[in-house]
């Protein structure tokens, strides 16, 4: 049988606020498959993002089981062999683009998108023409904080984009952005998925940019367990 993308069971996740568990999902469950997009929506702090740390290991649920292609993890493991399989995962699987935009401090706008693209089998030139696709090319020899917010977010998706995964996770990923830029940024992202057929999570409060997606998880909704 040919293991789904992604497959999540029954996650659970509280935090403490004081001396009290706060909940902030029960019972949780989805899947997507290769070519699907999901949308995550729902009010500030409705879980949004702490469901997407944990679909690529930077969180761990309280219980519940996650699978990515053939590796599976279940409930709250922290150990080194499990980080390993995570931090593999998103290496070469896994493309993350969060509102922290995840670029190396110590390296070029170009260097960080080198980074990942080598595992694809992309080459410099390739991945130049990933940062002028983003309208940052000129941008290539900078470092991180030497660029505004908006350009270091194109920069984590032109190396996304180049590491070529099968998921892609992107939390809010035009929310830096101009509206001219964010609809440019977004058909490229929808492209690409297209084009490859990864699948594609993201997590947004812009309802246009959600009924783009095939699926879609209102977290200020789940039913009750
Ligand atoms: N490390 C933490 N410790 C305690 N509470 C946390 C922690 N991280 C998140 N929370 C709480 O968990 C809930 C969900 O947070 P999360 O950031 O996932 O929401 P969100 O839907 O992504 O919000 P936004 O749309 O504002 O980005 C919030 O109530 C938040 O305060």
């Amino acid at each position: 049988m040919v293991a789904s993308l992604l497959t999540a069971r029954g996650l659970n996740k509280q935090f403490r606020s004081g001396n009290q568990p706060v909940s902030v999902f029960r019972n949780l469950s989805l899947q997507l498959d290769r070519g699907e997009s999901l949308a995550l929506t729902g009010r500030s702090g409705s879980g949004k993002s702490t469901l997407l740390n944990i679909l690529c290991g930077l969180e761990q649920p309280d219980t519940g089981s996650v699978q990515v292609l053939d590796e599976v993890f279940e409930g709250n493991n922290t150990d080194r062999q499990t980080e390993a399989r995570w931090a593999n995962l998103r290496r070469q699987q896994i493309g993350v683009v969060f509102q922290e935009a995840n670029l190396m401090p110590a390296l070029s706008l170009l260097d960080n998108v080198r980074l990942r693209a080598g595992l694809a089998g992309q080459n410099e030139d390739d991945c130049r023409d990933w940062l002028e696709r983003l309208r940052i090319g000129e941008l290539a020899g900078r470092f991180p904080d030497q660029v505004s917010g908006g350009q270091r977010q194109r920069a984590a998706l032109a190396m996304v984009f180049a590491m070529n995964p099968a998921l892609i996770l992107a939390d809010e990923p035009t929310g830096s952005l101009d509206r001219h830029t964010a609809e440019d940024v977004t058909g490229q992202l929808f492209d690409l998925q297209s084009r490859h057929g990864c699948g594609l999570i993201l997590a947004t409060h812009d309802a246009e940019l959600a009924t783009r997606c095939s699926h879609h998880l209102d977290l200020g909704h789940l039913p009750e367990t």
